[in-house]
């Protein structure tokens, strides 16, 4: 089956924390190189891998990764709000797919999705709703987290059912590398903090203005160099590209939930969404072959930020 990877790094402050031109320059045509690959690979299917923070998903009920077949994107950082251009027909499919290989995935009939989910889409399709789409939320944020195994058993999962489509299917991953950005943690939150992570009470646009601010200051010290978030970590994050390069996947079973956030941040987990698209890409065409990648390190963005392209064989 004809199958193909990208990966791409979001985050919230491209546009309003930008680094030097020079940087954002280089960023421009690593992007287009992904454009011009998934132009060049005419997918008729994209499953989406992204993370969650804290605008669809909450601890009342958390699960560890869950696949859409409708979903609704909430329009923060900037992003589009509406709803998405999901393939209900395969992703139902896609679903019951994964369930018969024997892992436990959680579906949803109205997922409420944010950046992590739109940024991808209109960087790459021009728009949230330009493309056939399954969804795939990947918990990369909300602790307690497990296994990576458990991630990499779901993207097999899901490239061996998309095999059985008779599509040109895309994985796409959207999400770290390392990074450590403001996102609010539940262990020790104060009473108002954690009923919001807990019930999930829709911002007013005031309290969403706010928390974007925050974000964006947070950036902003990053770059001055006043802050206290754990630095973005060039070495892990090419190790991580090394193995995916390689297609080393079963490598990442030892990587722990511990020792990621402490060498790569918080928000490090998003990568589990890369490891699931490259698990997928594997399972859908037996081996693969990274075709470009490009990494920097870009602190205005609070991100080890990546953009690859993976052409199965
Ligand atoms: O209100 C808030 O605190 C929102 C925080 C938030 O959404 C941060 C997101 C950061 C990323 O998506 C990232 O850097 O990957
Ligand atoms: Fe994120």
């Amino acid at each position: 089956m004809p199958a193909a990877a990208v990966g791409l790094s979001h985050s919230p402050l491209i546009g309003k924390n930008d680094p030097a031109p020079e940087v954002l320059a280089r960023v421009d045509e690593a992007v287009d190189t992904a454009r011009t690959f998934i132009r060049a690979f005419e997918p008729d299917l994209v499953v989406l891998y992204a993370p969650d923070h804290y605008n669809g998903f909450f601890y009342k009920e958390m699960p560890p990764f869950c696949l859409a077949t409708e979903a609704h994107a909430v329009g923060d950082f900037g992003t589009t709000a509406g709803p998405l251009s999901v393939d209900t027909a395969a992703a139902k499919a896609l679903a019951q797919g994964v369930l018969d290989r024997g892992v436990d995935l959680t579906v949803s009939a109205r997922m409420t999705v944010d950046h992590g989910f739109a940024q991808p889409l209109e960087v790459l399709f021009g728009g949230i709703d330009q493309v056939p789409v399954v969804p795939v939320f990947v918990n990369g944020v909300a602790t307690p987290l497990g296994p990576v195994s458990r991630i990499r058993a779901l993207g097999t999962a899901i490239g061996e059912a998309a095999a059985d489509l008779d599509r040109r299917v895309l994985f796409l991953a959207s999400g770290g590398l390392s990074h450590d950005p403001p996102v609010p943690v539940l262990d020790g939150a104060p009473p108002r903090v954690a009923d919001a992570l807990i019930e999930g009470h829709p911002p007013t646009p005031e309290q969403r203005a706010k928390g974007e601010q925050r974000v964006v200051q947070a950036g902003r010290d990053y770059v001055a160099g006043s802050t206290a978030m754990i630095p973005i970590n060039p070495a892990w994050d090419n190790r991580l590209l090394d193995r995916l390069e390689r297609g080393e996947l079963a490598e990442f079973d030892s990587w722990t939930v511990d020792g990621m956030a402490k060498e790569a941040g918080g928000s490090a987990h998003e990568v589990r969404t890369w490891i699931a698209a490259f698990a997928s890409l594997a399972a859908a065409s037996g081996a693969y072959d990274m075709v470009s990648r490009f990494y920097e390190a870009i602190p205005a963005w609070i991100a080890g930020f990546a953009v690859v392209t993976a052409q199965g064989r």
